[in-house]
């Protein structure tokens, strides 16, 4: 297990279904440990935004080139020694093979939540490409990461604050090290 004391840089993959948290977490958790951050929805092509918000889900062919992208920014983090935060759906654990190389520098945390309180989330939530349509296919393809990959779980009933506090505890960050 990577070490997040020693002086290599970590990046922190934050994967889920859509509107399990994400952007929320992953934004705050960069915050929280003085990290870059990186959103996994600025990635896509306005034609993938398109065809999401016209309610037809992505394909495995429409996430490569995304997931490469994202892969080739957790690469340039990692060769510049810096530790970054990337909030990236990696629902299948082939996408996340895709985007950590298996790397033992890249750690997933996996934001668990039920089907009911996503989507209440999801409906509650304006301005956003994704619709609450897509739910049920991004729990079908969901591949929740089994212990070989050795994820950080943490469950989304909880506020951003306590999510992000128990990702930071399982990181075993000295609070030293802490900003805020
Ligand atoms: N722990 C939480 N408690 C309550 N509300 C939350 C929590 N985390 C996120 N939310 C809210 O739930 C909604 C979905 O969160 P967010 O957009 O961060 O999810 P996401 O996984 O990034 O979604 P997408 O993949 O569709 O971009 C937002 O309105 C957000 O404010
Ligand atoms: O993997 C996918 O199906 C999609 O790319 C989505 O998950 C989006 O990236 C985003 O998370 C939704 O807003």
């Amino acid at each position: 297990m990577t070490d997040p004391r020693s002086t290599a840089p970590t990046v922190l993959v934050v994967m889920g279904v859509s509107g399990s948290g994400k952007s929320t977490v992953a934004a705050l958790l960069a915050e929280r440990l003085g990290w870059i951050f990186a959103d996994g929805d600025d990635f896509h092509t306005p034609d993938s935004i398109a065809r999401m918000r016209d309610g037809h889900p992505l394909d495995d062919a429409a996430r490569r080139p995304w997931l490469a992208r994202i892969r080739a920014w957790i690469d340039a983090r990692l060769a510049a020694g810096e530790n970054a935060v990337v909030a990236c759906s990696a629902l299948k654990r082939a996408y996340r093979q895709a985007l950590t190389g298996v790397s033992p520098r890249v750690r997933i945390v996996f934001l668990e939540g039920s089907r009911a309180v996503i989507q209440d989330r999801v409906r509650a939530r304006h301005g956003h490409f994704m619709p609450a349509s897509l739910l049920d296919s991004q729990f079908a393809a969901l591949e929740p990461p089994g212990p070989e990959e050795d994820p950080i779980t943490v469950g989304i009933e909880e506020s951003p604050d306590a999510i992000v506090a128990a990702v930071v505890a399982r990181l075993g960050i000295p609070a030293d090290d802490i900003c805020g």
